[in-house]
């Protein structure tokens, strides 16, 4: 890949329409957390007051017994100010924290659905680091950072109201903080937030870099590109560490100013006080405590401007989280004929336990369809195939001829430009041949007893073993099964034998950290995974192709039993494969050229009696 394209990043407008109605479902916990925050910052304010009584009366030479009052007044306020600074908390992150999850989960759900070439187009990585770095800023900032944020803003608040009841002169001289105040927050907010987002950004671009260069480790290895791919993750990391330089650069600068502003605002009440204690126009008592409130806003001044930059990364990481929610999932180009679906089930859903999807009356279809890579090539042009319900139909042709791409297609993993492709109803009792979208029931289907369509599971040569159990590798494809299911599907594809020999058997872990599995028997827990989900059809890209002659024969037998009793669409590498199938179709430059028996073209004499003479001149059974 040479060039990125990044997810989108949401605007401000699509934040706010995405997590108002998450804070709306929490109304009642909010407007509790506010209620207690507001009157723990009285509760903070009583404190300075009951010292500046006491000041006061010692200034008097009142009655030691006189100095009970104001210390129980001190007791009860720091008393108060704990308890409901609790309930604040609590309340908040019970408004709160649903919220994120919510956002997270369905973000994580969006991300899974992303189109294939949408999220190869941006790397990898910028999708991981939304769904992992952005989702953590933000949960982060929802756990602590929003909380002192509101708690310390409500403290400022009433700390003026107070100023100004003491004094309004008080008030105004605690005021000339505020213009540098104003300056530092402005210059901050200015620099700091492109910095954040560009910092957020390099993150993305350096986790794409990694994630390329170790993904393809002995492909660097064998061309000898560790050194370009080196040089290439040095310099997304010096782009990622030098936004985080500027980051604390920014920062130092702004805390500086604060400084600043602390100083000039504590010397003008001070000179206030000392004026108007002189004139007699306020009580000593009172300029103490005016003192004491002002010193008290340096801490929650700090707070809401320190999490400002907290609050900010979130906010580029909330609106990249939201950027993934934006973008249009595949949804399966409908079928004219058809009426909308009424429920429908995503390409990725995990299809309930007991949920019977297996029915002979599914077929697969790609109907005038179109896809391309790139915008205005098409690769495949105005495509038609039918697979009948329950037939096996084989796909061969050259390198690059298409073949992989219409399994992708037909799969559901790439989106088609225009035209269909899909599972579709057809043959049986109740089919009407129509075809219908991957869309689950559409209307009136359940009247007619036809089946739910579900996503077509394609099994390709890689077949991926997820870090956990060899259960958890194949519960993933239908969750909720239980351990009889489990075993059936690993019998059903001839894995049982070589799982049930293993020390842990089923609960063996394999993928990253355990048991290092082959090709093969990774192949096999593939199939075994499909066999679990009992699809009706069934697409095999290459899944046999790779293994050598004993791996071969045992995934052969495999996926024979596999595809016994479904529809199955077989990309077949080795014509020995495409010899056993129902039809053969033969494809070259996106086109399909040929489609017959294998007795049928190999009668014919044309490109597929070509393929197999050159295949079977060099097999070796
Ligand atoms: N992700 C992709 N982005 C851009 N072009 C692609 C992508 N995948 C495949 N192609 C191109 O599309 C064309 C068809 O590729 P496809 O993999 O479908 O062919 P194939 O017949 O399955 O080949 P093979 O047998 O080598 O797997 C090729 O020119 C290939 O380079």
């Amino acid at each position: 890949m040479t060039s990125t394209t990044l997810l989108p990043v949401a605007d401000v407008r699509t934040v706010f329409a995405v997590v108002r109605p998450l804070l709306r479902r929490h109304r009642g916990a909010l407007l509790l957390a506010l209620f207690g925050l507001v009157l723990a910052s009285v509760c903070g304010l009583a404190g300075p007051a009951s010292i500046g009584w006491i000041t006061q009366l010692i200034a008097d030479g009142a009655d030691p017994l006189g100095l009970l009052g104001p210390g129980l007044l001190l007791l009860a306020a720091g008393l108060g100010q704990a308890g409901f600074g609790w309930i604040a908390t609590v309340a908040l992150s019970r408004g709160i924290q649903p919220g994120v999850a919510s956002l997270r989960e369905d973000t994580v759900a969006a991300a899974l659905n992303l189109p294939l070439d949408r999220v190869e187009a941006g790397g990898t990585g910028d999708l991981v680091s939304r769904v992992s770095g952005d989702a953590e800023e933000v949960s982060d900032a929802a756990s602590w950072a929003f909380i002192a944020f509101a708690g310390a803003g409500i403290t400022i608040i009433m700390t003026l109201l107070g100023l100004a009841a003491l004094d309004w002169r008080f008030a105004f001289a605690g005021a000339l903080a505020i213009p540098v105040q104003a300056f530092a927050v402005r210059r901050y907010l200015r620099a700091s937030g492109p910095i954040f987002a560009a910092g957020r950004a390099a993150d993305g671009v350096r986790a794409s870099a990694l994630l390329t260069a170790f993904s393809a480790l002995p492909t660097v290895r064998a061309l000898g590109l560790g050194e370009r791919e080196r040089t290439r993750i040095e310099a997304a990391s010096r782009a990622s560490m030098g936004w985080e330089f500027r980051a604390v650069r920014t920062a130092t600068v702004f805390y500086a100013r604060l400084n600043l502003a602390e100083w000039i605002g504590l010397s003008a009440i001070l000179v206030a006080g000392y004026l108007l204690v002189t004139t007699g126009a306020v009580p000593l008592g009172a300029a103490v405590t005016a003192a004491l409130f002002f010193a008290g806003l340096f801490d929650p001044i700090n707070t809401v401007l320190g999490v400002f930059g907290v609050l900010q990364r979130a906010g580029a990481g909330l609106a990249r989280l939201v950027g993934v929610l934006t973008v249009a999932t595949p949804s399966p180009v409908p079928n004219p004929t058809r009426a909308p679906s009424s429920s429908p089930v995503p390409a990725s859903a995990p299809i309930p336990t007991g949920t019977p999807v297996r029915d002979a009356r599914v077929g697969l279809a790609a109907r005038d369809l179109t896809f391309g890579y790139h915008p205005g090539v098409p690769l495949l042009e105005g495509l038609n195939l039918e697979v009948a319900p329950g037939e096996h139909v084989a796909i061969v042709g050259e390198s690059g001829s298409g073949k992989s791409t219409l399994a992708a297609v037909i799969a559901g993993l790439r989106a088609a430009e225009s035209g269909f492709a899909g599972p579709v109803h057809g043959g049986g009792a109740g089919g009407n041949g129509n075809g219908n979208g991957l869309d689950g029931y559409a209307e009136g289907d359940r009247e007619r007893g036809l089946p739910i369509l579900i996503p077509v599971p394609l099994a390709t040569q890689e077949g991926h073993v997820f870090a956990g159990s060899i259960a958890d590798n194949l519960v993933i494809a239908r969750p909720g099964s239980p351990t009889p299911a489990l075993i059936e599907a690993l019998t059903l594809v001839g894995a049982w034998e070589w799982v049930s020999a293993l020390p842990e058997g089923i609960h063996t872990r394999v993928g990253g950290g355990g048991l290092p599995l082959t090709a093969e028997r990774s192949q096999h827990l593939a199939l075994a995974r499909i066999a679990l989900v009992d699809p009706p059809a069934v697409i095999l890209d290459e899944a046999t192709a790779e293994a050598g002659s004993d791996a071969a024969r045992t995934l052969d037998a495999a996926a024979e039993a596999l595809l016994r009793g479904r529809t199955a669409l077989i990309i077949a590498h080795r014509l020995d494969q495409a010899a056993r199938a129902d039809r053969i179709i033969v494809m070259e430059h996106g086109r399909i050229i040929e489609s017959g028996t294998h007795a049928q073209l190999r009668a014919a004499k044309g490109r597929y009696a070509h393929l197999w003479a050159a295949w079977a001149s060099t097999a070796v059974e």
